[in-house]
């Protein structure tokens, strides 16, 4: 029988480790229990946003589910924020920031169930200089940590050791200007996040008040760090010191680098060298199921 409930799963083939073998096999198995009619595309790295934006018009599925890192679960957000979908998530990249946040599980079947679910929450975005962040991007220290692990051919735990090492030797502070409706910051800063989330997707908790529901997004100025204190922060140490640390909640914000271009990332993907950011919220960007 032909069913009027559509789902469609987009998985990107060469994301993290998992064997997608696995994961169409749930998926599959799921969709035939819930009477869905599934749907399947597959990632090529090229015009896929476009393709699914028109894959998503033609078919109306009810849920878009997503198989795939923070990289293609933004791409897949913004193919399809506009239309009247769910975003299911199966975490299958190497860092899985946005599961880590949506407390969704790294468990297939318990992810699979919770992307079939019946609980979501709309989700916020924030446009920095007309690009989309779900997540956390930021100015400094880590944007140079992120270009220089993506250069690097070493991976896991070790890799990221050495990369974190050699950014630490190479970062400079910079000096930054924070323009807010409520107040202009000027400082010196070993990086500026602009974090709707709470946690990297190493678990560092980077913005304990984080909501990516409540129409703000925060930004979190660290300023001048020794050695040892930064080294702990990237580490993991959550104990936010509010000597150096500054965390405020804003709708929209300009940030300019007064004394140097400064290494920028967006969720994990390196943009290349800033002077000027602008940032503003984009409330209900996105429906996400959730736990
Ligand atoms: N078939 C493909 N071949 C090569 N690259 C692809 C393909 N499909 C998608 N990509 C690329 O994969 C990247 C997105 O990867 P994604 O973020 O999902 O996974 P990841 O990098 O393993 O995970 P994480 O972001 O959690 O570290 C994009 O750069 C995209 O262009």
């Amino acid at each position: 029988m032909f069913s009027e409930r559509k789902v469609l799963l987009v998985v990107n083939p060469i994301s993290g480790d998992l064997d997608k073998n696995e994961i169409f096999e749930a998926v599959i198995e799921k969709a035939e229990a819930e009477g869905y009619d599934l749907r399947i595309y597959s990632t090529s790295g090229k015009e896929d946003q476009a393709i699914i934006r028109e894959m998503v018009e033609n078919i109306k599925p009810e849920r878009v589910i997503v198989a795939g890192g923070d990289g293609t679960i933004s791409l897949v957000a913004q193919a399809v924020h506009d239309q009247d979908v769910i975003l299911g998530i199966i975490p299958a990249g190497s860092a899985n920031g946005l599961s880590v946040d949506f407390e969704i599980p790294a468990d297939l079947v318990d992810s699979v169930n919770i992307a079939f679910g019946h609980n979501s929450i709309n989700v916020d975005a924030v446009s920095i200089n007309s690009e989309i962040s779900l997540h956390l991007s930021d100015i400094g220290l880590n944007a140079l940590l992120v270009k220089n692990y993506e250069n690097s051919d070493t991976r896991g735990k070790l890799g990221y050791a050495k990369e974190m090492f050699k950014t630490l030797s190479e970062h400079e502070n910079f000096q930054v200007r924070i323009t807010t409706d409520q107040e202009v910051i000027e400082t010196e800063a070993l990086i500026v996040i602009i974090a709707n989330a709470q946690k990297y997707g190493t678990g560092v908790n980077i913005n304990p008040v984080g909501d990516m529901s409540d129409g703000f997004f925060e930004l979190v100025i660290a300023k001048k760090l020794d050695f040892f204190e930064t080294a702990k922060i990237i580490a993991g140490s959550t104990d936010l010191n509010p000597e150096i640390m500054k965390i405020i909640s804003v709708e929209k914000a300009v940030i300019e680098c007064l004394d140097k271009e400064v290494y920028f990332q967006i969720d994990g993907e390196y943009k290349g060298l800033v002077r000027r950011l602008e940032a503003k919220i984009l409330k209900g960007y996105i429906k996400v199921a959730v736990p």
